[in-house]
């Protein structure tokens, strides 16, 4: 192509763009319309209220952010296409199309969409030419063509895949649309129905994978997951934040975002327990102990039951009243839907006494009178009382006999002292940590976090929660059996897609197998799939952190950095805080962020350092602030990147929990562009 021809083609994309913005607009404007006169076209105030609902969403969906280019690709497709000869798609955010109706950018999600990231030299699927955009700062400044029906194609040594990928980062993540790669695209474009589990290491583009997938399931089965719903869980607040403006930038502006803790968060949680029963709490054994603890509260008539009704009397003798029970319970329904069932059963038979008697069907108002009488309501709460979730665990937790008889074979004597509070054992930190503070009533006791995820399964044997139609869980590696479980409840009917990487297990219950985390999320069939290409890391710092690897003790495939770039600098310094401000200092000459990352107990102390020395701060969860520079304390960091990162002391890292290893081995890979290492102690042994 000569140079005018270049120039050319350039003004053309460039009118196009216009064009597509214009339509936008003009859609929207449509859109709010619409919004400002529904009320009255619609014909009432339900009809209103839902039309406005769908309006309002529709006008933020159709919101156009003029930094973020409208369109990022085209396909021109061969002439001997079969479906679409001839023809050429711009392939964007979202659809765009002029007032005839015309397209003028394609989703990216659309099926023809599929060949912007599929379509290859060996299998080119039609497309004759597939041209990439440069932006910058939402202008069109560039693109590159592959001729794939002449065998060209440049894959990953795309010029404007580099630049995206060690364009320095800011602020809050990005989207990936236009760069996604083929082996990330197979997994974004999975089926709903199918659970995956991804595997991958540091910076492979896993997070980006799951909330692409759930941008683009939400695309294809738009009602039945608004109806349903679409959940991201994620470790943290900090990450949440972060990741929270991507699907909003797809056009996807309705997907809850909770992390484990609030998904089970019944409770107030105001105590700490000590590690040991923390893990017993998060044990797999649990669910069992819980599950026969429901169970015991079952028990067998002993009476009959007599109602007198008017001038009439019925009674339901001990037979009948037993094969009810019997029946209920071989239904395995939830326990309270079990109540009710039996209820209505013995409501069912008295009401055919009734029949027999006058020769007509007793009024719903008379069933209803039936169920709550007193001999009825007397006999359920003597063979199937009403419980609350933390009144089954409060007597659990303060009832050694309960306790005994429904962890007979399941928890040692110990174990069981261990959830009664009684086990002395050392409290780190100084910190109360003395575990759950039972009061007299389970409104009176202060939880803790372990005791939520018990309350929750409780509630789950009691009563099932509803569903979404797909969840996605990020940094799936800490989840313990316990947390898969909640989440288990809220996807039995629906898929999900787990993301992790055993490298980066940081609690104490973390995952050394996926098999066994689906078991627990009911997906045991779940697909496990490796990512292996590393967009984020350097591949020096790569080298560096891999080094941990050997004393990680996890298979896991190893990752091939994209990212030739990048420096690595370790060096021991005397004054640890001192060599820090300086550091920082030296990486605000960049451009991008700067992420100080440190044990947690010395967080304070950079901040205020830092603050002395006139560089403001920011904290992990302000993904918005202006100030360039974040600390953040080593266990926060999980999932977070910054452009320049600067550890301080990783021997401290170490030391401050039993999986130092695998914390240090999360911190070291938080880096885009530059890494420094700052020591004064020894570095710890397999980094030496
Ligand atoms: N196809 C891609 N094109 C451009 N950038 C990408 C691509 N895939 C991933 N990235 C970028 O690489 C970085 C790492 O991605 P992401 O956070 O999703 O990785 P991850 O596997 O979840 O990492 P971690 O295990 O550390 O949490 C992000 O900045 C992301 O935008």
């Amino acid at each position: 192509m000569s140079l005018t021809e270049l120039d050319t083609d350039l003004h053309a994309e460039r009118a196009h763009l216009d064009a597509s913005r214009a339509a936008l607009r003009r859609m929207r404007e449509r859109a709010e319309a619409l919004f400002a006169t529904g009320d009255r076209v619609a014909g009432d105030a339900y009809t209103a209220e839902q039309l406005g609902r769908h309006m309002a969403r529709r006008v933020k969906e159709l919101a156009d952010d003029p930094t973020t280019p409208l369109f990022f690709g085209r396909l021109d497709f061969g002439d001997r296409d079969p479906d679409h000869a001839g023809r050429e798609y711009h392939v964007g955010r979202r659809h765009v199309t002029d007032d005839l109706g015309e397209p003028l950018v394609l989703d990216w999600r659309a099926p023809v969409s599929r060949s912007f990231y599929r379509a290859s030299a060996r299998d080119p699927q039609g497309v004759a030419v597939r041209r990439r955009f440069g932006f910058s700062a939402g202008t069109l400044t560039s693109f590159e063509d592959e001729h794939l029906d002449r065998g060209e194609e440049l894959g990953t040594a795309s010029r404007i895949l580099t630049a995206e990928i060690e364009r320095p980062r800011v602020g809050p993540m990005r989207d990936i649309v236009a760069t996604i790669q083929p082996e990330q695209d197979e997994l974004v474009r999975a089926d709903l129905a199918d659970s995956i589990c991804v595997q991958g290491a540091p910076g492979t583009g896993k997070t980006a994978v799951g909330l692409h997938r759930a941008a683009y399931l939400l695309y294809l089965h738009r009602e039945r997951l608004r109806r349903s719903g679409v959940l991201i869980v994620g470790p943290n607040r900090a990450f949440l934040s972060y990741i929270a403006a991507v699907l909003p930038a797809l056009g996807e502006v309705e997907v809850a975002q909770a992390t484990v803790e609030d998904l089970v968060e019944r409770v107030p949680v105001r105590a700490v327990d000590p590690p040991a029963a923390a893990t017993l709490k998060h044990d797999v054994r649990m669910a069992e102990v819980l599950r026969r603890a429901v169970e015991a509260h079952i028990g067998d008539p002993t009476e009959p039951i007599m109602v007198s009704d008017g001038s009439f009397r019925w009674r339901i003798g001990l037979d009948p009243l037993h094969r009810v029970v019997t029946e209920t319970r071989a239904e395995g329904l939830p326990y309270a839907t079990g109540r009710e069932r039996v209820r209505a059963r013995v409501v069912g038979l008295l009401q055919r006494q009734a029949e027999a008697r006058r020769a007509e069907s007793p009024s719903d108002v008379w069933l209803r009178r039936m169920g709550k009488a007193a001999p009825v309501t007397g006999f359920l709460d003597a063979v199937w009382p009403a419980l609350t979730p933390d009144g089954l665990l409060h007597t659990l937790l303060t009832d050694p006999d309960a306790l005994a008889t429904t962890a007979d074979g399941l928890l040692t004597a110990d174990e069981q002292a261990l959830l009664l509070g009684r086990a002395p054992g050392p409290v780190p930190n100084g910190s109360r940590t003395g575990g759950t503070k039972l009061g007299r009533t389970p409104k009176a006791t202060r939880w803790t976090a372990a005791d939520a995820v018990l309350i929750d399964e409780a509630a789950g044997l009691l009563e099932r929660p509803a569903g979404f139609g797909h969840v996605v869980v990020d940094e799936a590696q800490d989840l313990s059996p316990m947390q898969c479980r909640a989440i288990a409840r809220r996807s039995e009917h629906g898929s999900i897609t787990l993301l992790g990487d055993l490298a980066q297990g940081t609690a104490p219950w973390a995952a050394r197998d996926w098999r066994e985390s689906l078991a627990h999320l009911g997906k045991p069939d779940a697909a496990v799939v490796p990512l292996s290409v590393g967009f984020r890391v350097p591949a020096a710092v790569v080298a560096f952190a891999n080094r941990l690897l050997p004393a990680l003790a996890v298979d896991v495939p190893p990752a091939e950095s994209l990212r030739r770039d990048g420096t690595l600098d370790v060096r021991t310094v005397d004054d640890l805080v001192a060599a820090t401000v300086a550091e920082v200092r030296a990486a605000l000459a960049h451009d991008g962020s700067v992420g100080v990352i440190a044990a947690d107990d010395t967080v304070d102390r950079i901040r205020t350092a830092l603050a002395d020395a006139g560089v403001p701060t920011a904290t992990a969860d302000d993904v918005d602030a202006a100030e360039r520079v974040t600390v953040v304390p080593a266990t926060l960091v999980k999932g977070l990147e910054y452009d320049h990162v600067v550890v301080v002391e990783p021997a401290a890292i170490v030391a401050a929990e039993p999986r130092g290893l695998h914390r240090l081995y999360v911190v070291l890979t938080r880096a885009v562009s530059r890494l420094a290492v700052l020591h004064h102690a020894p570095l710890p042994a397999p980094l030496g």
